[in-house]
């Protein structure tokens, strides 16, 4: 559960008995109206904001009550970050922001450079490797910030609207590269999205309605086409305003 704002008649509840397993290997995507505790399940997971009770378990772990220190530990080592912006240093290049994580974790100079050049080209970013953030595509700087998130192997990557900012053509590149992560590298995917069609992707989708879990899908066999129809259904009879 998380409650913001103390007790109190104006406390919020954002979050109320959700419960729910990813299993390793596995995309999810949350969807949910405005306002319905998307963001503040991705950010209790994130270990961004602690939930007012319940645990959150990451790889057997409960990062949920570990110590300031054991956290900034834990999210350097188990977690890769991607928001709606790519937020790229604009000061390094685009080769030096992937491999960021690597470096600050003292890998050695050889596995830094070829791990880079591997998930450079399976996102399809080598050619610009050597640019600076400004002097690539919105498409292209996302890619980046998607090889920075995977490139130390993290247990887990979350993502916040990671299309959000992307036209059809682009976000569609970017969730073809997830398809490939999650296929080559077993990468666990979690992503909050407004956007049915990137939910169509994943492998389940969960929908939050007034902080709880309303209802999940799973794709199974089935081809995307098939999946996204059956998820923009279960926008259609949730309602609840903007769940495009
Ligand atoms: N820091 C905060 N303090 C108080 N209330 C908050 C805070 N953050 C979120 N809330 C409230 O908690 C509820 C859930 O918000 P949350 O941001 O998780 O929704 P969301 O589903 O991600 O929405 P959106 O799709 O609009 O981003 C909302 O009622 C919101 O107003």
């Amino acid at each position: 559960m998380k409650v913001y704002g103390g007790g109190l008649a104006s406390a919020t509840r954002a979050l109320d008995g959700v419960s729910l397993t990813v299993a390793k290997g596995e995309s999810v995507a949350i969807m949910g109206p405005s306002g319905s505790g998307k963001t503040t399940l991705l950010n209790c997971i994130a270990t961004i904001d602690r939930p007012t009770s319940g645990e959150v378990v990451v790889d057997g772990t409960d990062v949920a009550h570990m110590r300031q220190r054991a956290l900034a530990d834990f999210r350097r080592t188990q977690l890769g970050f991607i928001f709606q912006d790519s937020n790229l240093l604009d000061t390094l290049t685009c080769r030096e922001n992937i491999e960021l994580p690597l470096t600050i974790a003292r890998r050695k100079p050889s596995f830094i450079r070829e791990r880079t050049e591997q998930v450079a080209t399976s996102l399809n970013v080598s050619e610009v490797l050597d640019k600076y953030p400004y002097q690539v595509s919105g498409g292209q700087a996302q890619r980046i910030a998607a090889c920075r998130a995977i490139v130390a192997d993290p247990a887990l990557v979350l993502a916040d609207e990671p299309t959000g900012a992307l036209d059809s053509k682009n976000s569609k590149v970017l969730l073809e590269s997830f398809e490939r992560l999650n296929r080559d590298y077993d990468t666990t995917i979690l992503m909050v999205t407004h956007d049915a069609y990137a939910a169509s992707y994943c492998h389940r989708v969960l929908f939050i309605r007034d902080g709880s879990l309303f209802t999940e899908v799973r794709r199974g066999d089935r081809d995307r086409q098939e999946f996204f129809a059956e998820v923009n259904r279960v926008i259609s009879v949730m309602g609840g305003g903007d769940a495009r």
